[in-house]
């Protein structure tokens, strides 16, 4: 069975001149996996990882026939019932974890917090498993950076932090949104490491959200590749190479390659079209 089943997803924002479509009929399916999504700025992979857990502002609007975890479609839950599923089943991890850690309320307590929220358990077994976790994510000196507040920290150890109070409670999915951007190249493979080692050891479902086509080609097993709102193509990342439609053979062909001399990288020339063929499901 999968874990996540999407139907006919759209994201909507009213402006002055009329709706705007972020996402636009997106359908896929999840399961143990680590499925990639890819597209440029602006094509609507945030608004669709935001969607699944009706994290969208208003006056967004969020619609679909399902959204199914598990079978139970969570646009049927009530805010409250929501709530339960976000962190304990379905985790997610944002671009920026400015904005995801409290500033006024140290490392620990959150980390600790996050663990105590969905499970039952003493301070004390909170507090090791806040360590453990931080130890995970390659911080060296867990027992400082809990007594520290969020601006005490680097962004890079600020994202790290997020990634490990988002998997404290074991959840079933975690979706990650540019998880590693900020991060230098060595963490980046360790924190990869540790989402992969979940995948395989807990079977949780991942879906990885990124615009580095390479990253995601190495990482997942699945790619959904995004334009305009919608999805154009699904691929196996291994196979990759064998693209057909040309906004993924663009960017393929964007990418630059470390063992070829190449005076210039080639420009995407966008088709009109690709904005108007119905989403593949993914
Ligand atoms: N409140 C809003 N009102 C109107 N449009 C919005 C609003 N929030 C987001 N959008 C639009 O929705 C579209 C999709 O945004 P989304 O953040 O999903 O893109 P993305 O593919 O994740 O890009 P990035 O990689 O830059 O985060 C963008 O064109 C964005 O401008």
């Amino acid at each position: 069975m999968n874990l996540l089943d999407i139907e006919d997803l759209w994201v909507r924002f009213p402006t002055r001149q009329g709706v705007f479509d972020a996402v636009r009929g997106v359908s896929f399916s999840l399961g143990r996996e680590r499925l990639g999504i890819v597209g440029e700025s602006g094509s609507g992979k945030s608004m669709t990882g935001r969607a699944i857990l009706r994290l969208i502002r208003k006056p967004g609007i969020v619609e679909a026939n399902h959204i199914g975890l598990e079978g139970r479609d969570l646009l049927q839950l009530t805010e409250r019932e929501m709530r339960s599923v976000r962190g304990k089943q379905i985790s997610m991890v944002m671009q920026d974890p400015k904005f995801s850690l409290n500033p006024v309320v140290t490392v620990g307590e959150q980390l600790m917090e996050a663990y105590l929220q969905h499970n039952s358990g003493s301070k004390s077994r909170a507090k090791k498993m806040a360590i453990e976790m931080l130890e995970n994510v390659s911080i060296r000196n867990p027992e400082r950076v809990m007594r520290a507040y969020p601006h005490e920290v680097s962004g890079g150890m600020g994202q790290r932090i997020m990634i490990a109070m988002m998997l404290i409670p074991n959840p079933k999915i975690l979706i990650a949104d540019e998880p590693t951007s900020a991060l230098d190249v060595s963490v980046q493979r360790q924190v990869l490491n540790i989402m992969d080692g979940l995948v395989k050891e807990r079977g949780m479902g991942l879906i990885f959200i990124s615009h580095d086509l390479n990253l995601v080609s190495e990482f997942c097993d699945r790619v959904l590749i995004m334009y305009a709102g919608r999805i154009v193509e699904v691929c196996e990342a291994d196979k990759l190479h064998q693209a057909q439609h040309p906004y993924t053979q663009g960017l393929l062909n964007s990418l630059p390659r470390l063992d070829e001399k190449c005076a210039h990288l080639s420009v995407l020339t966008r088709d009109p079209a690709w904005s108007d063929a119905p989403s593949v499901r993914g």
